[in-house]
């Protein structure tokens, strides 16, 4: 039996248990660094598939290792499981806006993502156990990649040392290797604090932070003329100072994400956003206290693994839709304005022929590195550790926006389930063939040796940032 497709088929027995999976953490959608439930699920599963637990991992609660297999080179499966904030099932239902609803969805397909890359990690190991071949698995449960870059914090730790190679994926409405680089980023809080005052009576003895805020506010707008072109600013005011207004409000607090497309880009620009704070701060004589959050790298593209994953993803061949699915996708994106369909064309570069297929089960043409996701993720500082490739599978209609309750909404469809299962068959097939070939793994290694002599990892969160989750106790 060939040994590649082997693995296809172990992937199709396993998935019923590992489709249900992702069907119970879209139930139960856990935000960063409080993914609890989530973790437990995925761990008795491991546990149950025979696979070693290691908890804590990096001193996160809810990060955690599974391993399998003996000897051989150590090939990690990179798992994500947390939710958004804002994104209910319920405000998708009502079709309001779902910020103003509350409530946690999974809004960028999380609850596929871990349970397809524990799919693979399993079929991966049954494989390896059926050759009786050498060779280690490890899946690594990586908690709140949204705004909480868990990786880089276990990156930074030393959770990934020791593997040869790691591979992921993302859902997508695509199928297709992450478009080159992501934006690496650095996400801070900027805390003003003034003094209060009647804002009629005694408006001369108030600082007020809030004007400090505002302040590096129009700063930043002006910044942005002068930024590397691709780089992105955004906040949110995370507290407004208060909502009197005839007191001078005395603090007021936002947090920054800063991203550009290199790592020492973002950290250049915000020094800059720094200066801006600390000029606003003068302007108003309050005071600024400046807090690290978190930051993440760019991804490191490995060329040898991006065309170990396209050509796995092209033998597989891609994914039928049926009747159902279409009718599906039709409902999704008719709630979609035309223009977000044809800008998710545009983000891989593509013009839209007519009008746009509903699914998009075909794979897209080879590596695209003159593209860049317009996103930041943290499987970045990990591609900067060990050669690391991933792909996006579509799981939904062509034109869902990530980070929608559109996208919510069709995190249980057969259509999704297809493309995490096309996905772990994509990374099983991809690490069997570095298992059977160590000289494919050589070249891949040797392709990162060479690419990161020239830029070694730098973690971009410093040694005295603690993790978020504590900080904000300590707070
Ligand atoms: N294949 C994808 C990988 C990441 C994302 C994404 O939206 N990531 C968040 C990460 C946020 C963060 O790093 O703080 C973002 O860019 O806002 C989207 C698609």
């Amino acid at each position: 039996m060939n040994a590649t497709i082997d693995t296809d088929q172990l992937v199709d027995t396993l998935k019923p248990g590992y489709i249900d999976l992702s069907d119970r953490i879209w139930d139960m959608p856990e935000l960063r660094y409080q993914e609890q439930q989530s973790v437990s699920a995925q761990i008795e599963m491991m546990e149950a598939a025979g696979f070693k637990i290691t908890r804590n991992v990096a001193g996160i609660p809810t990060a955690f290792m599974a391993e399998a297999g003996e000897g051989g080179p150590v090939i990690g499966f990179l798992g994500e499981f947390d939710a958004l904030a804002g994104l209910s099932q319920e405000a998708g239902i009502a079709q309001k806006s779902p910020l103003a609803e509350g409530g946690n969805g999974h809004g960028c397909g999380h609850n596929l993502l871990g349970a397809g890359a524990m799919l693979a990690a399993v079929a991966t190991r049954d494989h390896l156990a059926a050759k009786g071949m050498a060779g280690r698995v490890r899946y690594f449960g990586c908690p709140a990649e949204e705004g909480g870059s868990g990786k880089t914090f276990m990156a930074r730790e030393g959770a990934f040392d020791g593997l040869d190679a790691a591979f992921c994926w993302h859902p997508a409405s695509f199928n297709t290797l992450i478009p080159s680089n992501s934006l690496a980023n650095v996400q801070a809080y900027f805390r003003f604090a003034g003094r209060a005052a009647h804002a009629a009576a005694s408006p001369e003895l108030g600082r007020s932070a809030l004007d400090a805020l505002e302040l590096m506010s129009v700063g930043v707008q002006y910044l942005r003329e002068h930024m590397p072109e691709k780089a992105r600013v955004h906040s949110a005011i995370t507290n407004t100072g208060g909502i009197s207004p005839n007191v001078v409000q005395d603090s007021a607090e936002a947090l920054y994400l800063i991203r550009a497309p290199q790592v020492n880009e973002a950290l250049a620009l915000f020094e800059r956003v720094k200066k801006v704070a600390l000029g606003a701060a003068m302007m108003t004589e309050t005071t600024v206290e400046i807090e690290v959050d978190k930051a993440c790298s760019n991804l490191l593209r490995n060329a040898t693994l991006d065309e170990l994953m396209q050509a796995q993803m092209e033998r597989i061949g891609g994914i039928e839709f049926d009747a159902d699915d279409l009718t599906y996708a039709k409902a999704i994106q008719d709630t979609l304005q035309p223009d977000d369909i044809g800008a998710a064309f545009k983000m891989f570069g593509l013009e839209p022929k007519g009008k746009p297929p509903v699914l998009a089960g075909d794979i897209l043409a080879g590596p695209r590195p003159e593209l860049v996701l317009p996103g930041s993720t943290d499987v970045g500082d990990v591609s900067w550790q060990v050669p690391t490739a991933q792909v996006m599978t579509a799981c939904h209609a062509v034109g869902t926006p990530f980070h929608s309750w559109q996208l919510v909404a069709q995190g249980k469809s057969p259509a999704a389930h297809r493309g995490m299962v096309f996905a772990a068959k994509t990374m099983a097939a991809s690490a069997i063939s570095l298992f059977d070939n160590p000289d494919l793994l050589g070249r891949a290694k040797a392709e990162f040796a060479e690419r990161t002599a020239i830029t070694p990892y730098t973690c971009p969160i410093a040694p005295e940032v603690d993790l978020p989750f504590r900080r904000a106790k300590a707070r």
